[in-house]
């Protein structure tokens, strides 16, 4: 079937009266975003609808990439007839969109909106006219009014006359952008990403900051990252990718600090840096990938204890989800193949063997004493880099030749 455009319905946008504007805006920015691939496609944003329209292009790469944008509830493609179309036209059309889908045993519906009153027919005249056609070029079809197979929708407006008979959901939640912006710690795990995907889902905007620990851990492990980047910039365009050199301070740390307590302080010198960039860069708060109880961190004591370093919100999207929730997302995200990729995280090489799972938080404030936190912070700021990430960018694969020769 060559379809004209593809018709998107608003998601929860559609209750938020008085932001409306600003998020129908968004939403068509972030579509021509993610179409910026289809030079030939036009995005109408319209106030109850979204137009993209086609201009020859096939419809099914551009429903691929619509899939992955959030605020989008459900979209079909669909056939655009001029505004005087007669009804063997009608017909025609119809005959070939349902002769597509339709499996023997299957019913169908025809269900006409007439917004243009001048179009000679009213609705009962084209459903009749159009029911009646199929039923003889379709032998075997059954019309069933009730939650039929196919529901073909015909929609006479001024514009056009627009057919459909396929409903696709959408990602659902909000526009990326709409929901202000904020800071995420991305590690290279299978959380991170998932948690990082559960934000955008809410219309934040994420910035991503990643530790890295050479020559601890090597340029793979940061090459992994940023592919993991990558891949969510599917859902939220271009993302900024922060990398912040964190050896010195797990040096420091391990030196200085009882062992019992090297997780808790590295882990509240990790917030403290993340703190600061995201204050530095007007964002509202910082998400991680924890969920409750998973790892020795990952306590509510020890959430506490590493709290404690600031005041900004700490979003923890995960925590009440399983291993196994968490995988299945990480799949229909296409991010757990990259994620499970045998890399070292700096956290994993510096963590001791048996950490305090409920550590004590005076004793935590004082054992860090023993290390120069503000000193620390200063040099690890100074050696951030950012990267501007997008969709499609491949580091791990591009710097092969770079890692062949090291070997
Ligand atoms: N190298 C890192 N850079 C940035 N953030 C990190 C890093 N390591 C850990 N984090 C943050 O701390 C959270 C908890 O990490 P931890 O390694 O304890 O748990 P995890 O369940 O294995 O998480 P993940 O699968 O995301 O690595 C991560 O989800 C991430 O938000």
């Amino acid at each position: 079937m060559e379809y004209s455009e593809i018709m998107v319905r608003y998601g929860e946008l559609s209750t938020k009266g008085k932001n409306r504007k600003e998020f129908i805006r968004q939403l068509g920015q972030n579509i021509r975003n993610v179409l910026k691939p289809f030079p030939a496609v036009v995005v109408k944003a319209q106030r109850d609808r979204l137009h993209v329209v086609l201009n020859d292009q096939p419809a099914q790469p551009v429903m691929d990439a619509l899939q992955q944008v959030f605020g989008i509830e459900t979209f079909s493609p669909v056939v655009k007839l001029p505004k005087d179309a007669s009804l063997a036209d009608i017909q025609q059309t119809a005959k070939q969109m349902i002769k597509e889908q339709y499996q023997p045993g299957q019913t169908f519906k025809i269900s006409t909106r007439r917004q243009n009153k001048n179009y000679p027919l009213n609705t009962y005249g084209i459903d009749d006219g159009v029911g009646s056609y199929i039923l003889e070029a379709i032998p075997g079809i059954r019309v069933q009014m009730k939650h039929p197979d196919i529901n073909l929708q015909i929609d006479v407006r001024l514009s056009g006359i627009y057919l459909s008979s396929i409903t696709i959901p959408g990602a659902l939640g909000l526009p990326v952008g709409t929901g202000g912006r904020a800071t995420m710690m991305l590690s290279g795990g299978i959380d991170s990403p998932v948690a990082a995907y559960l934000a955008m889902k809410r219309g934040v905007k994420v910035d991503m900051i990643h530790f890295f620990s050479p020559p601890y851990t090597s340029q793979q492990a940061l090459a992994k990252a940023k592919d993991l980047a990558a891949k969510l910039a599917a859902f939220g365009g271009t993302i900024d990718f922060i990398q912040v050199p964190f050896t010195k301070v797990q040096e420091e740390v391990k030196k200085r600090v009882p062992e019992g307590y090297l997780m808790t302080i590295q882990r509240r010198m990790m917030l403290r840096l993340a703190a600061a960039i995201t204050i530095d860069r007007h964002c509202n708060g910082v998400f991680t990938g924890e969920s409750l109880g998973q790892v020795a961190s990952q306590t509510l004591e020890s959430m506490r204890a590493i709290n404690d370093v600031t005041s900004l919100p700490v979003l923890r999207p995960l925590i009440s989800l399983d291993k196994t929730e968490i995988i299945k997302i990480a799949r229909e995200i296409d991010t757990y193949d990259l994620s499970i990729m045998p890399f070292e995280d700096c956290c994993t090489i510096f963590t001791p063997p048996a950490p305090k799972t409920k550590p004590d938080l005076e004793k935590t404030r004082e054992f860090e004493k023993l290390v120069d936190v503000d000193g620390l912070m200063q040099e690890a700021l100074a050696g951030i880099e950012v990267t501007k990430i997008n969709v499609g960018d491949d580091y791990l694969n591009s710097q092969e030749d770079v890692f062949a020769e090291l070997l």
